[in-house]
């Protein structure tokens, strides 16, 4: 809807959709209607459009898009006759301008903003573009330098910044409304040429054709196979050669594409699924509805390793006081200092610089090696070696040292979060919080709870995520929780595909090119192969408590392959060591290049276990790793450890670099069709009979039995009782 009101000369047409006045079909009608009673109604001299609730609009309305009637198509006209209005029109920007909502705002002669609006062209973000003349609109007024950068990035821009860029004519403090009605009076009888965007010229630059043939390098690289950046790019190029009708053609022709393409549903979909992941609900019945969280004030960190640092910086970044703890002086030392070093680089890009983080005062940030010191937080995150016996250890002291109701968080990857919690006389308040490398800037937390957690600690833990800018997920309990556990799979097809042939470096392009930023041999090589080859002799798959007799390539009657723990025995632990599955030009160093020593290693390897090479193409490295990874995730599901498909696709795309445009592990395979996917994986499975990872799970079957249901619908082929928890 939109309100329409007329005070004295200036009639108001408010947007109202709420939450974010989307503008669906209904409130673009509306907009129209408004728009033209005003016009045709004499005693008004001037036309403001607000938005109710203190926000302008979010823009076109997301979810609609996916009904069959699809609307984008109706946004340009309106613009255009806002635009085209022989009365002024000012657009009263509070809250949020964004997508759509900007564009009618572009259409405007005038733009107020409060102080703390927020604007932008999010479209790139969901696989589409501002097609409703916004690409065309934005250079005209900013130049196409400032237009490039906000239309292929999607970033949001205070109204400050929006003020320099001359996007905004005035920002105010106050009563934006009010100053909007000010301005409609005062502009009244003013010639609205020279204020219409869509016949001013370009602003010209000296260089403009070296200028875009450098951006288009930038955008390209950055993109890695999502294409929106590059098509907006495209129809920023469309304004600052064409004219306006022209570039507004071209810009049609584009979205055409996009909305063909695929990832536009693909990132609506991570869009929504990152929304939908926030209503979390335990098997208990306990739900974000029901469960209220308890305030953070004051938390502590123990052990200050890769995590621990990153982990620390994050709650400093987030403005909570805290302790961080190690076991020693020489390791607390050697924490401090690259702590500093973190939060120094992090202030530096920070507006106001170290004032802002405050880190010196000991108030804020405390180091210490005295457990005493955790008696008054309010939460600690411990994250120390990946080992049981450690952790049980410092769960069972600060049980007894924390004051009651903190609540004890643990950073483990993959362990038994029961048996943390078995150590302490508060297993209610034990959960686990999985931060991921580097835990200051990676978005997800995976948020793990034990059979006794209690809903206000899930409740806490989700508070905290929100508050550190991340994005937390519930899962259940199991070893590697959900992320970790699909990722076991897939490694481990990567690390078969080099025994029957292969190279890392044709398994690593393969997967780059489908969208991750590292394979998973580059991706090894970077967190350390020493990290799972110390679980793999914690599990006893490796190293002194392997039986004498064990068979090389076996355990448990299941294939395994020892070239990891081969390369870990030769020192070769990743880039830290300079060399892995890679060389690096020293160690430490991040340039991987292909390794002779490893290629003539595998042979030999092969030879010694009479395993016939043979060439492997793309696709069967593309689908035993991805349909692995798949085949566990629904699994996962079918267990109970995840309430729904979007929870692991928000892990997948926000822990593990998957391209967010093909919308998470989950949401492509139903792009694929499961019955596809189930084929595959059969094949591969009687190939590889001792592989349990290629057995095809049997959700996936019971889904492929019932014709393939939509993705929406695939939950509700499992009964409850089909959870193991
Ligand atoms: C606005 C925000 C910054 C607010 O953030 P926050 O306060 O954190 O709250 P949220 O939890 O994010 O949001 C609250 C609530 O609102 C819902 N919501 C938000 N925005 C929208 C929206 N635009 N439409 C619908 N619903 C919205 C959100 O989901 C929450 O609800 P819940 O899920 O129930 O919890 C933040 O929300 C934000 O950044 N929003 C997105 C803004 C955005 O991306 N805007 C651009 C939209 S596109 C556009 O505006 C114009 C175009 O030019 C489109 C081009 C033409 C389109 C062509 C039409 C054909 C489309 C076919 C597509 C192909 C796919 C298919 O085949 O289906
Ligand atoms: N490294 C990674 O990429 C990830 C690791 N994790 C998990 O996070 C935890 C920590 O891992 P990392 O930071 O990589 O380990 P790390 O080895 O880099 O650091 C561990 C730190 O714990 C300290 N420590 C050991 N015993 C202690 C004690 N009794 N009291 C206080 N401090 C103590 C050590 O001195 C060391 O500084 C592990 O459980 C790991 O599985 C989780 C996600 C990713």
């Amino acid at each position: 809807m939109a309100h329409y009101a007329r005070g004295s000369a200036v009639a108001v047409i408010r947007l109202c959709n709420p939450p974010v006045n989307a503008l669906s079909l209904a409130v673009l009608q509306a907009l129209e209607d408004g728009l033209k009673k005003a016009d045709a109604d004499p005693s008004v001299k001037a036309v403001m459009i607000c938005g109710e609730n203190g926000k302008f609009s979010a823009g076109a309305d997301i979810r609609g898009f996916s009904s069959p009637e699809r609307h984008g198509g109706a946004l340009g006209p309106i613009v255009s006759l806002i635009e085209s209005s022989e009365k002024p029109v000012v657009a009263a920007i509070e809250g949020v301008a964004l997508g759509g909502g900007l564009e009618v705002a572009l259409g405007c002669h005038y733009r107020i903003a409060h102080m703390k609006a927020q604007m932008g062209l999010p479209e790139v973000t969901i696989g589409l573009l501002p097609g409703a003349e916004g690409t065309q609109r934005l250079p005209r007024l900013i130049g196409v330098p400032a237009a490039l950068d906000m239309i292929t990035t999607g970033k949001h821009i205070p109204a400050t910044e929006a003020l320099k860029l001359g996007l905004v004519d005035e920002i105010v403090e106050e009563n934006t409304i009010e100053a909007a009605i000010r301005l409609a009076n005062k502009v009244i009888g003013q010639p609205l040429g020279p204020r219409r965007l869509s016949l001013k010229p370009i602003p010209r630059l000296p260089n403009m054709e070296a200028f875009l043939r450098e951006a288009l390098v930038r955008v390209k690289q950055q993109a890695r196979g999502w294409l929106a950046p590059e098509l907006c790019f495209q129809a920023v190029r469309a304004a600052a050669e064409r004219p306006f009708a022209a570039g507004v053609r071209r810009e049609r022709e584009l979205l055409q594409v996009l909305l063909t393409s695929g990832q536009a549903r693909a990132l609506q979909h991570a869009f929504f699924a990152e929304r939908a992941v926030r209503r979390w609900a335990a098997p208990s019945g306990a739900s974000w509805s029901s469960a209220a969280p308890q305030p953070v004030r004051k938390a502590a960190v123990v052990g200050l390793g890769t995590m621990g640092r990153g982990i620390v910086t994050s709650l400093v970044k987030a403005n909570i006081p805290l302790v961080a703890l190690e076991q020693n002086l020489e390791y607390l030392n050697k924490g401090r200092k690259a702590v500093m070093l973190l939060l120094e680089r992090e202030a530096m890009k920070m507006e106001g610089g170290a004032q802002t983080l405050d880190f010196h005062n000991p108030a804020r940030l405390h180091f210490t090696v005295d457990f005493d010191l955790l008696r008054d937080v309010d939460l600690v995150i411990e994250a120390v070696f990946e080992n049981m016996a450690l952790k049980k250890e410092i769960f069972h002291k600060l049980s007894k040292i924390c004051k009651p109701g903190a609540l004890l968080c643990t950073n483990t990857s993959a362990l038994n979060i029961d048996e943390i919690a078995s150590a302490t006389s508060c297993p209610q308040q034990v959960i686990g919080t999985h931060f991921f490398s580097p835990a200051h800037v990676m978005r997800l937390l995976e948020i793990i709870r034990g059979r006794h957690t209690s809903p206000t600690a899930i409740a806490t833990a989700m508070q905290l995520a929100k508050a550190l800018k991340k994005v937390g997920v519930v899962v259940g309990n199991c070893f590697g929780f959900v992320g970790n556990r699909m990722m076991f799979p897939y490694v481990q097809q990567a690390v078969f595909l080099l025994e029957e042939g292969s190279r890392p470096e044709a398994v690593d392009q393969v997967l780059e090119d489908f969208g991750f930023k590292l394979g998973p041999f580059r991706m090894s090589d970077l967190a350390g192969l020493d990290v799972g080859w110390r679980s793999r002799k914690d599990q006893g798959l490796t190293g002194p408590s392997l039986p004498s007799g064990t068979p090389a390539r076996q355990r448990h009657g299941q294939r395994y392959s020892p070239l990891p723990d081969l390369l870990c025995e030769q020192g070769r632990f990743g880039q830290k060591t300079g060399k892995g599955w890679y060389q690096y030009e020293q160690a430490g160093g991040r340039t991987a290049t292909p390794d002779p020593w490893l290629h003539s290693f595998l042979s030999h390897y092969r030879d010694t276990h009479h395993i016939k090479t043979r060439f492997i193409d793309q696709e069967e490295i593309l689908e035993r790793c991805l349909f692995s990874l798949i085949n566990e995730g629904f699994a996962i599901l079918a267990e109970g450890i995840a309430s729904g498909p979007e929870h692991l696709d928000v892990i997948y795309i926000n822990g593990y670099g998957w391209p967010k445009h093909r919308g998470g592990p989950m949401f492509y395979a139903s792009t694929v069709g499961l019955p596809r996917v189930l084929a595959k994986l059969q094949k591969y499975s009687e190939v590889h009979p001792d592989v349990p990872g290629l057995r095809p799970s049997a959700f996936l079957k019971k889904l492929v039995a019932a014709g393939n249901p939509p993705i929406k619908e695939w939950m509700s082929y499992l009964s409850q009782q089909s959870s193991k928890l």
